[in-house]
Parts: C-alpha cells; sequence; structure tokens
C-alpha cells in the first residue's frame, strides 16, 4: 500500500481495509492537470498566433496563404471536439480544462473575428457584439470561481460550433454561395451567442445568490426598505 493510498484509509475510514490494495482507490490523487486533453487546449491557444500570420500574408490577399490559415483554424477548432470528448471518456476532467477550454475558445474565435474585420470582410459590429459577450462570460466565470466552475452549456457548445464553420467559411477563399451561407450562419450565431451570454448571466447570479443565502458571514446585500410593498423579504 503507497504511503498516498494509507494517507487515504487513515482520513476516509476502513471501509475498503480487508479487500486488498486494488480495491482501494485513491481518493487524494487528483486528476494531473499536465494531461492530454489539457495539451490539446494549450495546443488551440498557440495556434492562435499562428493562424493570424497566415492570415495577414498578402493582407489576406493570396488564395495560398488564405488557404493555410484556413487549415489551421480548422484544425485549431477542431481540438475543441476533441479536448473535451478525452476529458471525459479518460476522466481527465480539471478545473483548469474546465475555465481553459472555453478561454482557448474565445482567444481562436476572437482573434479569427478580429482579423476578418480588419481585412474588411466581416462587418465590425457582428465582432463587437461576440467578443463583448465573450469577454463578459469569461468575467462571469472569474466572478463565481470561489463558489464554482461554471462548465460550459450546450448552447455554449452549439454557439462555438456555429462561430466556427460561420468563420470557416469567410475565412475560405470560395465563392459568393458560400459566402451566403457564412452569413446565414453567422447571423445564426449571433442569436445563439447573445442568447447563451443571458443564460450564463443568469447562472452566475443564481450562483452568487445562493451562496450568499448559504455563508451569513458573506458581506449582506443592500437592504431594500422595509415596509414598503412587499419591502423587507
Ligand atoms: O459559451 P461558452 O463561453 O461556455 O463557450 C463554450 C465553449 O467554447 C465550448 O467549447
Amino acid at each position: 500500500m503507497t504511503d498516498r493510498i494509507r494517507r487515504a484509509v487513515d482520513e476516509k475510514g476502513i471501509a475498503n481495509v480487508g479487500r486488498g490494495p486494488d480495491h482501494i482507490t485513491d481518493p487524494v490523487d487528483p486528476v494531473p492537470v499536465v494531461n492530454i486533453a489539457n495539451a490539446l487546449t494549450v495546443f488551440r491557444i498557440v495556434l492562435v498566433p499562428v493562424f493570424l500570420v497566415a492570415l495577414f500574408v498578402d493582407s489576406g490577399e493570396s488564395t495560398l496563404w488564405r488557404s493555410i490559415a484556413t487549415v489551421i483554424f480548422a484544425v485549431a477548432a477542431l481540438t475543441d471536439r476533441y479536448d473535451g470528448r478525452i476529458a471525459r471518456r479518460r476522466g481527465l476532467i480539471t478545473d483548469f480544462g474546465k475555465m481553459a477550454d472555453p478561454i482557448a475558445d474565445k482567444a481562436l474565435i476572437g482573434g479569427a473575428l478580429v482579423g476578418l474585420s480588419v481585412l474588411g470582410i466581416l462587418p465590425w459590429w457582428i465582432t463587437a457584439v461576440i467578443v463583448a459577450r465573450e469577454v463578459w462570460v469569461t468575467a462571469l466565470r472569474f466572478w463565481v470561481l470561489r463558489h464554482k466552475v461554471i462548465p460550459a452549456s450546450r448552447g455554449g457548445k452549439l454557439k462555438t460550433l456555429l462561430q466556427a464553420v460561420a468563420i470557416g467559411l469567410y475565412l475560405a477563399p470560395l465563392g459568393g454561395g458560400w459566402q451566403i451561407a457564412a452569413g446565414i450562419l453567422m447571423a445564426l450565431a449571433v442569436i445563439v451567442t447573445i442568447y447563451t451570454g443571458l443564460d450564463y448571466t443568469w447562472q452566475a447570479v443564481k450562483v452568487r445568490s445562493e451562496r450568499h443565502d448559504r455563508d451569513p458571514a458573506a458581506p449582506a446585500p443592500a437592504r431594500r426598505a422595509v415596509g414598503g410593498t412587499g419591502g423587507g423579504r
């Protein structure tokens, strides 16, 4: 029995003693932060500047470099499909991964949106709306981090998928029909982006208020006047 397992048995009682070391799980052994799933997430972040350099070669006019940028973007976006899946299948879910995965997506999507707007391919207001939502949701995650890690929701994943496919179509040096498809997908992405942004806001406010209800030591919120209609509740 390793020291660590012995310590776990000491801390958790004797439920597993006598069943042999194979039956003793190691509750004090955390999932290592350095693992394949998190490595894929970090790889996605590393690809962002590489993608941007490729996009801006020849001011985006070179078909070859636009194609290279599109491929780099697609590879980076694909890692988003696999890091979460690998983490779940191999039991490699960490708080670092839950926080870093959406941040990596935001770096990639934000970088691509700004790049497309700088090149005059995508209206700036779309970039502004999406980037503002992503910054806002990241801030919310840090706001509640002490109490809870808010992982990506299904809606959030759908939003990122729509954004990534739309961006991919804008990036690829394809004809007019594809640009129309890109526009439709981007419009859908903007709707889901705003909707999920509001949903995360609601979640974060709920976490903070529940936490406050449970922890009487937390600073009291501003009280409403007692005595008015429904006051004091
Ligand atoms: O909507 P968010 O901020 O949770 O981001 C979702 C992630 O990008 C999905 O991988």
